[in-house]
């Protein structure tokens, strides 16, 4: 039997690329994560002449291979620097449809695959709907580094009031979480974010931090699935 928050994974997903996949789209961004697996099974059902005709640009192993196993066919963004619309899922998302991202370490090229796009969608389950950031997503903003800046990336988060920032480890392996692009994350947390802009160019210019998972100013809509069956859909 499916959970419930599973079946609001589902309607979001499913909601999403019915209103923003269109049959005149070529190139379609990818994202990553549990709620992005019913989008590729909602893009499957469609016409297969369409998919036939489409590149899809993935955002980590994880959704190449969903897309790959699949039978569609793949393409990075130095191919298709233009892409008609992305939808991923997210960690958390605020009001003004900023977002927490990188719980599943992928934000680098979820960042470069949603930005490449003329439309930036996000799709998520009830748990996910904030006022503010820092309200739900209390592990911290996903900081992705490089390896042997991590200690230094680490004190400089402390010193901007991330106390609690640490090193993630991962689980049936000895050591740090490495990237699809071969770096570490720091979890990051900074309480409530009222503010995510200043914290995302605070964080950003540290020197050895790679990317930052706030997504501010980029989902044009956001589709949370909700407990009832219902998705609530919030615009900019
Ligand atoms: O940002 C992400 C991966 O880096 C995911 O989109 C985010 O973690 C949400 O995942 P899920 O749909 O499994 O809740």
């Amino acid at each position: 039997m499916t959970s419930l928050i599973e079946q609001a994974k589902q309607k979001a997903a499913y909601q999403a690329v019915d209103e923003h996949v269109l049959p005149t789209h070529t190139v379609i961004g990818v994202g990553s994560g549990s709620t992005v697996v019913h989008v590729v099974a909602r893009l499957l059902e469609r016409d297969p002449a369409l998919n036939a005709k489409t590149v899809f640009i993935p955002t980590s192993f994880q959704s190449r291979g969903l897309l790959l196993d699949g039978g569609l066919t793949v393409g990075d963004v130095e191919q298709y620097p233009n892409i008609d619309v992305t939808i991923d899922g997210a960690d958390e998302v605020d009001a003004q449809l900023n977002a927490i991202k990188g719980g599943g370490a992928a934000h680098l090229q979820e960042k470069v695959v949603a930005e490449a796009a003329k439309k930036f969608i996000i799709v998520a389950d009830y748990r996910k709907d904030s006022k503010v950031l820092g309200e739900q997503w209390t592990k911290g903003v996903p900081v992705e580094v490089v390896p042997f800046a991590w200690k230094a990336v680490l004190k400089k988060l402390q010193g901007l009031g991330s106390k609690d920032a640490k090193l993630r480890m991962a689980v049936n392996k000895a050591g740090p979480v490495v990237t699809d692009n071969g770096n570490f994350i720091i979890d990051a947390p900074f309480g409530l974010i009222r503010d995510p802009v200043k914290v995302l160019k605070d964080t950003k210019l540290i020197t050895g931090v790679v990317e930052v998972g706030l997504f501010c100013n980029m989902a044009e809509v956001a589709y949370f699935g909700c407990e009832d069956g219902s998705v609530t859909v919030r615009t900019k």
